[in-house]
């Protein structure tokens, strides 16, 4: 089947290497030139691992392509997939206006039956505002053009997003006609994962619902935390108790600095938004985003807490990307913690595997360094921040010879107590041993 996939962000590109490994014929667009020229010579913009590989495979085998141009994509596509991105408004609202310049752009140059799917993470209504936009260019046009709307929504995550693509947990189609429910079938025929046949509205919920819940566990974990900060409790010992209950289940319980990215903060804002405009309150919305929104302050007070002021300290800052695997800095906690560091007098070396230059250019204050022993020199303080491996697999004892204090600050609860401690080094993490 010839697929063609709008936009060449991390969804676009993964949605196009993933179908292309069941035997699809896919072209890529996107209205960035540079992207684009890139992405024709087997470069990746983005890190994601093992999609480079991927592509270049394709690309040689020529299976993949990627153009600037839409009207050059349509005419061989059966099925078109929009994966343009949907920022937040200032007002919290998902900012439409891409999907809308896609579905006008579709509209105008469609001339046979299309399977229209959208991927991107838009509002419930959004599919049949999507039919609208194509119905009327091609009133305009004086044409009469067969083509159906599904919503397709993705869950990737980033760093694995590969994985996610080959192993989803479910398939979600949104479809508003026979026809359409089978032509995605076509598509997704060769993945074993469960396919969820649905209405398009009830599909859209079904991915902003499903962001909500995973960011609201994130921060109902981050108070438990703050109150077993309290009760000299262990928020990870709490997590693994609980998340043995297979009704509560494992993931997303891990306490820390908070979440970021670029899905849950504008997605939980905009399902707020979505209420606000209903007349549904959505106060624990609320509250899961003033907590998330806080969590970084509460960091920073308890190592101010811990060490005094943090005038004049030297702190040394491990990772900067929003989570390990991505070079992905939208929302990060790090471009949180970092002017309320420097509020509070701190100097900060800061270091990540992957991403640095675009932290030094938006502060410009901050020392990069090449590695964690070497962000370690002289420093106060450790304050981990994204829990990369490299960081996970330190040598705790080379640190501590480099380090003028002995603190090791875990904004992630991701490091074992027993080796920062065995290096004579002072502990503390969300909750966690230390806290208070
Ligand atoms: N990033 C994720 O992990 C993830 C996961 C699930 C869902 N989503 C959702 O998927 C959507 C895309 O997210 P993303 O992170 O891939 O976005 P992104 O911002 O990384 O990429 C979007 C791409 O669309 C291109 N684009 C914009 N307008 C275009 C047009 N008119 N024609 C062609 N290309 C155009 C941009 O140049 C850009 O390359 C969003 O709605 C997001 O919420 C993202
Ligand atoms: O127990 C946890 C799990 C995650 N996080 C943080 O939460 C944020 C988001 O992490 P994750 O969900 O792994 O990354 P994303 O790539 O943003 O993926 C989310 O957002 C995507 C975009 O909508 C969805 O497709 C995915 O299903 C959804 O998990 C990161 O800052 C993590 O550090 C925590 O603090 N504690």
């Amino acid at each position: 089947m010839k697929i063609a996939v709008i936009g060449t962000g991390y969804v676009g590109i993964t949605t196009s290497v993933s179908l292309g490994e069941l035997g699809h014929e896919l072209i890529g667009v996107d209205i960035d030139p540079e992207k684009v020229k890139k992405l024709k010579q087997g470069i990746l913009p983005i890190y994601e691992p093992g999609v480079e590989s991927l592509i270049q495979r394709q690309l040689a085998a020529g299976s993949l392509t990627f153009t600037t141009s839409l009207k050059e994509a349509l005419p061989d596509a059966e099925v078109i997939f929009i994966a343009v991105g949907t920022p937040s408004l200032p007002n919290g609202e998902p900012d439409l206006h891409y999907v809308e310049a896609v579905a006008r752009e579709i509209g105008t140059h469609i001339n046979d039956y299309k399977v229209i799917v959208n991927k991107s993470t838009v509002p419930v209504g959004t599919a049949d505002w999507v039919r609208d936009l194509i119905e009327r260019e091609l009133e305009r046009r004086h044409v009469k053009v067969e083509f159906d709307v599904v919503s397709n929504p993705e869950f990737l995550q980033e760093g694995k997003a590969l994985e996610d693509a080959r192993h989803p947990d479910r398939i979600v189609l949104g479809s508003s006609s026979q026809r359409a429910k089978q032509t995605m079938q076509t598509v997704y025929a060769n993945v074993n994962a469960p396919i969820i046949h649905t209405s398009p509205r009830n599909a859209e919920m079904i991915k902003y619902a499903s962001n909500a819940i995973l960011a609201t566990k994130i921060s109902f974990m981050n108070d438990i935390a703050k109150l077993c900060a309290h009760l000299s409790v262990d928020v990870s010992e709490v997590a693994k108790g609980m998340g043995l209950d297979q009704r509560i289940g494992p993931h997303f319980l891990r306490a820390g600095v908070g979440y970021g990215g670029s899905c849950f903060p504008k997605d939980v804002e905009a399902l707020y938004a979505l209420g606000q405009s209903a007349g549904q309150e959505m106060s624990i919305l609320r509250d899961t985003q003033r907590i998330n929104r806080e969590q970084p302050g509460w960091v920073i007070a308890q190592m101010e807490r811990e060490l005094g002021s943090l005038k004049g300290k030297k702190i040394a800052l491990l990772g900067l990307a929003f989570k390990p695997n991505t070079d992905d800095l939208r929302e990060a906690p790090s471009l949180k913690l970092l002017p309320l560091l420097h509020a509070a007098g701190a100097t900060v070396r800061a270091t990540d595997p992957i991403v640095t230059d675009p932290v030094k250019e938006q502060f410009p204050k901050v020392g990069i360094a090449a590695d964690a022993y070497e962000a370690a020199l002289d420093a106060d303080a450790v304050l981990l921040c994204t829990e990369w491996a490299s960081f996970l697999k330190i040598d705790w004892k080379r640190i501590r010879e480099r380090m003028k204090g002995d603190r090791v600050f875990d904004a992630r609860n991701a490091l074992s107590i027993e080796k920062v401690e065995a290096a004579g080094l002072r502990y503390w993490g969300v909750g966690r041993k230390g806290s208070a």
